[in-house]
């Protein structure tokens, strides 16, 4: 269970914008517990979630649990979905697609969070793992695996590293991490 923190330390940390790809889909409660709890801890250490805009499945979980918490939400929509963006969101910036979506999203971001999710979570995911493998970025990029469910990525993962598919270290471009709290460790958020 993550703690909470005193006021002093939470002055003495830099307010981030964490940028968080998720699924859209309603999920099993060891899934959104898990979120649930990550969000809090967002909120309450004063991070700024940035995230799809969408108000459905896991998206609103942490959504809600990030703004519950006190925290800022900026959400980076598209124009097909801009229907069902999140009305109350501090800030919502709408793309034209996704391609421009994901570029704004990583603009916006001081770190990416890779949680539990789709092809959508997926698409983005790459994307922002290729752009740093390339060096065009150097923002620190975990993955949360709940309940092991990248254990499977993090094998193919490894499997690349070890047979010379990737031009640099795993450890180098991507941090696996079990639980909310260890993800905010790994950041000093
Ligand atoms: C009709 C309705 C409520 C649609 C909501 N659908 C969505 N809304 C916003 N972003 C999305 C949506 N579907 C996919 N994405 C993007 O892709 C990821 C989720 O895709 P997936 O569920 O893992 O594959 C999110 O990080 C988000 O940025």
């Amino acid at each position: 269970m993550a703690s909470d923190i005193s006021p002093a330390t939470a002055a003495a940390r830099t307010p981030l914008n964490i940028c968080v790809f998720c699924s859209a889909a309603d999920l099993d409660g060891v899934y959104t517990d898990a979120a649930r709890e990550f969000a809090g801890l967002i909120g309450k250490r004063g991070h700024s979630l940035v995230w799809g805009g969408s108000d459905s499945g896991l998206m609103k979980v942490v959504a809600d649990g990030v703004q519950e918490a006190g925290g800022r939400l900026v959400g980076i929509s598209v124009e097909f979905l801009r229907n069902v963006a999140r009305p109350n969101a501090d800030e919502m910036i709408v793309t034209a697609d996704l391609a421009e979506r994901k570029a704004v999203m990583l603009a916006r971001a001081d770190a990416i969070v890779v949680m539990v999710g789709g092809t959508g979570t997926l698409d983005e995911a790459t994307e922002i793992l290729e752009l740093r493998k390339h060096g065009m970025h150097t923002k620190p990029i975990v993955i949360l695996n709940t309940a092991g469910f990248y254990d499977g990525l993090q094998q193919q993962m490894r499997r690349m590293e070890a047979e010379g598919f990737l031009p640099l270290a795993l450890d180098e471009l991507v941090t696996f991490a079990d639980d909310g709290l260890q993800v905010l460790e790994l950041l000093g958020a």
